[in-house]
């Protein structure tokens, strides 16, 4: 098994569970939260950056790397950890979801998915067959099933064939998946904000035994507590002896809430894309550092963080980097915000090792002031 899930503990406290991914380019402490680097690169960070900061894997994209460079450039370089220089592990999205979200004049059959490119407009088509032999030649350590998530809201009857059909993909995607490449194939629950939904895609997958799972079809703007209930709904129905990844999800009080609940993996563009406008995570909730009160505020960004922008700038710097739109400005931005996640998740690592997850949600949800996040 290429990759394998180990599971040391769970919290006393709550239904969070501690664990190790082994891959064959490291190992992954869980929970964790993933950066995302769609295009192969993490917006403006370096792979010794990512390092330092403690990212243990990052994703990429199917899709976006499919439409550019093409999977067949990227494997002529030796594939996706060689082309972008990352020896760690990698995960890369299967494009479904990137094809709703970006591409027009989109058509979904039983085969695939028929859409324009964003960047030129030329026709191009997507299946599970295909999808699957583009991942297998980027070269990921994990790769995902291809998959619908369907919009929110949406017909009842809508979401119950899109889920029917993603589970007949998914079955194509393991008929497809080479094993020469020492991949892992992980399966996708959707199923939308249905439980009897959710619990039926979930035993279609498991029945298919896949060594992870990914829980879809949320973060799509329905409220939080939807998302926590599906979660709850489908997660007694995946084997506890694998991994579990809720897909696009990143805010800290989603991490928390979201491994109190037995999820594993993370990942989201939220941390990266609120740096490139100023926003920035810190142990005091939100702050928005190119706002005029910090033009003479010479501290850090947060006092409480041990990175290297707050260890090396100030808030006045930074506001003024960002004003005068100075690239350096959105990498210190990003280095903070993806330093902030990630060690959000070690401390979450902690009160599961020491059974008090429970008392950290309430800790960290006093200060951070669960406005809005
Ligand atoms: C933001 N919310 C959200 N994201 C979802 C995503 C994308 C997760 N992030 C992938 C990275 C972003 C670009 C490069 C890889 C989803 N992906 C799939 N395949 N299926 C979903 O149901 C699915 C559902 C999702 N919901």
């Amino acid at each position: 098994m290429a990759v394998k899930y180990e599971l040391i503990k769970t919290c006393a406290q709550t239904g969070a569970r501690l664990g190790r991914l082994h891959t064959p380019h490291g190992v992954i402490d869980t929970p964790t939260f993933m950066p995302v680097g769609t295009q192969a690169s993490v917006k403006g960070m370096s792979p010794e950056e990512l390092k330092t900061l403690g990212a243990q894997i990052i994703l990429s994209n199917t899709y976006h790397l499919f439409l550019r460079p093409g999977h067949e450039l990227v494997k002529e370089a030796g594939g996706l950890h060689r082309f972008m220089n990352w020896d760690r592990p990698i995960l890369t999205d299967s494009g479904g979801f990137q094809v709703f979200s970006l591409s027009e004049m989109r058509k979904i059959t039983e085969e695939g998915v028929q859409f324009r490119s964003h960047i030129n407009g030329d026709k191009l088509s997507l299946t599970p067959e295909s999808a699957t032999q583009v991942q297998n030649a980027l070269g990921a350590d994990i790769i995902m099933a291809f998959d619908e998530c369907p919009p929110y809201p949406a017909e009842y009857e809508y979401v119950k064939q899109s889920t029917e059909r993603t589970s007949r993909w998914a079955e194509r995607c393991l008929k497809a998946h080479s094993r020469s490449h020492d991949q892992a194939l992980f399966g996708i629950v959707q199923g939308g904000m249905h439980a009897d939904l959710r619990k039926q895609s979930a035993l279609d997958l498991t029945s298919l035994d896949f060594p992870g799972y990914a829980m879809g079809g949320l973060s799509v703007g329905e409220p939080k507590h939807f998302m926590y209930e599906m979660l709850e709904e489908t997660i007694p129905y995946l084997p506890g002896n694998k991994p579990r990844y809720l897909m696009g999800v990143g805010s800290p009080d989603a991490l928390i809430e979201g491994s109190i609940r037995g999820v594993d993996m993370f990942d989201c563009v939220l941390p990266t894309r609120i740096a490139r406008n100023g926003t920035l995570m810190t142990s005091q909730g939100r702050m928005v550092v190119r706002n005029a009160k910090y033009t003479n505020d010479f501290g850090p960004m947060d006092p409480e963080c041990s990175c290297y922008a707050c260890r090396n700038y100030s808030r006045a710097y930074i506001r003024h980097l960002i004003k005068a739109d100075e690239m350096f400005g959105l990498r210190l931005t990003t280095i903070h915000n993806l330093h902030f996640l990630v060690n959000l998740m070690v401390q979450v690592r902690e009160a599961i090792r020491e059974d008090r997850l429970g008392t950290f949600r309430e800790e960290f949800f006093e200060k951070y002031g669960m406005a809005d996040n």
